[in-house]
Parts: structure tokens; C-alpha cells; sequence
């Protein structure tokens, strides 16, 4: 028997919660970016040469061509488009133009690169006529002294959200963002692994402020933090991820622990002088127990999840090559 025509299915109302929301991103191979060079045609002089190379040997000069010169030069696309955004608020205002900084932020795994990043890129930017002057903060100044950390039982937890005073950085950043003269950070040692009392540095109204650590873009987690309605990242005028597979990034960090055994660790001033005097293998294996205790933890909790958002996220492989690269779109 013929059937009953069936009946229209009926369209649902709204967005189809399957369909997939566009993506934000935009993705590029290593190959893709650098012919962005094309377009702009760029290469390091010889004392961005001199300067880049000054910051460790195992930099390589093709990569900085190819990867962070094409990076900077876009950094100063945007320095330029917000100056203009804040010139017509202004205006809008009637208000007489302040001098704002524009302020990115750097964030990724520990031994990942954010200072090689960073120092980079400061490098870099000072080529561009709208960034002269280039500051640069880590946020490991802002870190707890180890008194208070262990009196809060978190000596085992330097990295951790809960390790710094986040509140004091959150307002280092906001004064400097804000334009005023003068504002002082305190300075952290890795040698002496601690706060170094009475030191401090200054950021005195820069064309830019580069703010590198493993949680700038960390949401509110605390009450506290959700109440403030604040988070450092929405001073942020860009922010950059820095990001590796955890093996590689594994690898690094007892890479650089080893070094550290050669040189810092050998210093009787070192808190890890005990470690100079360990064989390979012991340095080895206290590297990767540190690592597993305490900074792949938080790496997994807290760092990763922020990685989406990030204006742009630099994906690295082995030896520290960058093999993708995506750019937020939307
Ligand atoms: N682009 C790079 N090229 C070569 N080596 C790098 C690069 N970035 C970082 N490194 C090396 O990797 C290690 C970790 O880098 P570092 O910038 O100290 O990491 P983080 O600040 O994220 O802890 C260091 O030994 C550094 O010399
Ligand atoms: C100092 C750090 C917390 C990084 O701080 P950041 O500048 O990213 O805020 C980290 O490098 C560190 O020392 N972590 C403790 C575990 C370890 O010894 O590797």
C-alpha cells in the first residue's frame, strides 16, 4: 500500500547546535608564513644580527628571518591600528591624547622559549619607527618570597597560579598601561631561587610593554579575582602562545637543566648547588622528576587550557623550529 507522504520534517528554529561555530583561527604552515615575507620584503641588518645572535648561540638566524621578523612586522601593523583607535576615542572624548602603551603578552610551558620569544621579538620591534622603545617584564618577579610559599605549603608549586602575587601584578600592568611615569616591579633570581629583597625595575612609560610568564592568560580564578572583574590579559593588546608537545618540552627543560648543572648550579650562591656535583644521569633524573612533579601538572591545569586565548599561537617541533602558526581572526 502506498504510504502516507510523510511529513515535512519542520526546520528547527536558531543556529543548528550541530553546526559547527566558524573557526577563529587562521592556520598557517612554517611555509605559508614566511612567504608573508613576500609581501613585505624583510631581512635582519647586521646589528639586529649582532643583537639577536648576543642572545644565545643556539638562536637560529634563518628562523628569526623567517618566523619573527614577519611576526614583528605585523606587532607593528597593530601598534600603529590601536594608537589610531585610541587617537578617535579621544577625540571622541575631547580629551587630550595620552601616551598608551601597547602591550603584549608572551605565554606558554616553562623551558617552552617565552624569554628567547620575548628578547626576540623586543629585538625586533625596535626596528619599527612606531616602537622605539621596547620594555620587557616576566612575571617571575611577581612570584611569592619562598618564606611566604612555604608558610602557604607552596614551595612545591612555583608556577602556580597560587604562587604570586597576582593581584600586585594585575596593577603593575594596569598603572603601566594607564601611562604613568615610573612604575616599579620586583625582580626574581634564579639563582638564589627567591624574591631579591630591596630590588626592583623600573618600566617608564615605554612605546611597548612585553609581559612574559607562564599564566598571563589566566582567567579569574579565585572569588576574589571574579569579583575585581579584572584579568590581566584585558590589558593586553596582543598576547602570543608559545607551545611544544609535552615530550619535546620535557626534553628541553632537562636539556637546560643540564646546562644549568655546567654553569648557574656551579655558583656556591646557587640554591641548586647540590645539583652541580651530580652525574649525568642523577641530573638527568632530577630534571625529569621536577618536571613531573611540578611543572607538567601545571602545564596539564593550568597553562595549556589557556592557549586558545591568544591572538596568535607559534607552534614549535624539534629544536626549537616553529612548524605552525595560527593567527586569531575573529
Ligand atoms: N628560538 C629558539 N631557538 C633555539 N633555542 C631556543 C629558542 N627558544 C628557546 N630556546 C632554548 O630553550 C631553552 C628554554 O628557553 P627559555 O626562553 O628559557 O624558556 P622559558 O622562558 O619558556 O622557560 C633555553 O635553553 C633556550 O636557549
Ligand atoms: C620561575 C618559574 C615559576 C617561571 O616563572 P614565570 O616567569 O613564567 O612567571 C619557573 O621557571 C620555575 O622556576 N618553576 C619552578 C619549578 C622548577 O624549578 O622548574
Amino acid at each position: 500500500m502506498a504510504g502516507v507522504p510523510a511529513t515535512p520534517a519542520v526546520p528547527p528554529v536558531g543556529p543548528d547546535p550541530a553546526t559547527p561555530l566558524p573557526s577563529p583561527w587562521l592556520d598557517f604552515t612554517r611555509e605559508d608564513w614566511a612567504a608573508r615575507r613576500n609581501n613585505h620584503p624583510l631581512s635582519l641588518t647586521p646589528d639586529e644580527i649582532a643583537r639577536v645572535s648576543g642572545l644565545g648561540d643556539r638562536v637560529d638566524l634563518r628562523e628569526v628571518e623567517e618566523v619573527y621578523l614577519p611576526l614583528s612586522r605585523l606587532l607593528s601593523f597593530y601598534v600603529n591600528a590601536t594608537a589610531g583607535l585610541h587617537r578617535v576615542t579621544t577625540d571622541f572624548l575631547g580629551e587630550r591624547p595620552a601616551k598608551v602603551p601597547f602591550v603584549i603578552g608572551i605565554a606558554g610551558s616553562v623551558a617552552v622559549g617565552k624569554s628567547t620569544t620575548a628578547r626576540i621579538l623586543r629585538e625586533l620591534l625596535l626596528r619599527w619607527p612606531q616602537s622605539p622603545r621596547v620594555d620587557l617584564i616576566t612575571t617571575d618577579g611577581f612570584l611569592r618570597p619562598n618564606a611566604e610559599l612555604e608558610a602557604r605549603g607552596l614551595l612545591q608549586r612555583k608556577g602556580f597560579p597560587e604562587s604570586y602575587d597576582r593581584r600586585a601584578l594585575l596593577r603593575f600592568v594596569a598603572d603601566v598601561k594607564s601611562g604613568k611615569p615610573h612604575v616599579e616591579a620586583p625582580v626574581y633570581s634564579h639563582l638564589t631561587y627567591d624574591i631579591v629583597e630591596g630590588e626592583s625595575v623600573v618600566v617608564d612609560q615605554p612605546d611597548v610593554l612585553i609581559v612574559e610568564g607562564l599564566n598571563v592568560l589566566q582567567p579569574a580564578t579565585v572569588r576574589s579575582e571574579q569579583r575585581a572583574r579584572q584579568v590581566l590579559s584585558d590589558y593586553f593588546d596582543f598576547s602570543v602562545y608559545v607551545d611544544a608537545p609535552v615530550e619535546q618540552l620535557r626534553e628541553w627543560y632537562v636539556e637546560r637543566f643540564l646546562r644549568l648543572r655546567e654553569t648557574a648550579f656551579a655558583s656556591p650562591e646557587s640554591y641548586f648547588h647540590r645539583y652541580a656535583a651530580l652525574t649525568d644521569s642523577e641530573a638527568r633524573e632530577t630534571a625529569a622528576g621536577i618536571w613531573q612533579r611540578i611543572n607538567e601538572p601545571n602545564l596539564v591545569k593550568n597553562v595549556e587550557p589557556t592557549r586558545d586565548r591568544a591572538t596568535l599561537v607559534l607552534r614549535k617541533g624539534p629544536d626549537h623550529a616553529v612548524t605552525h602558526i595560527r593567527l586569531r581572526r575573529l
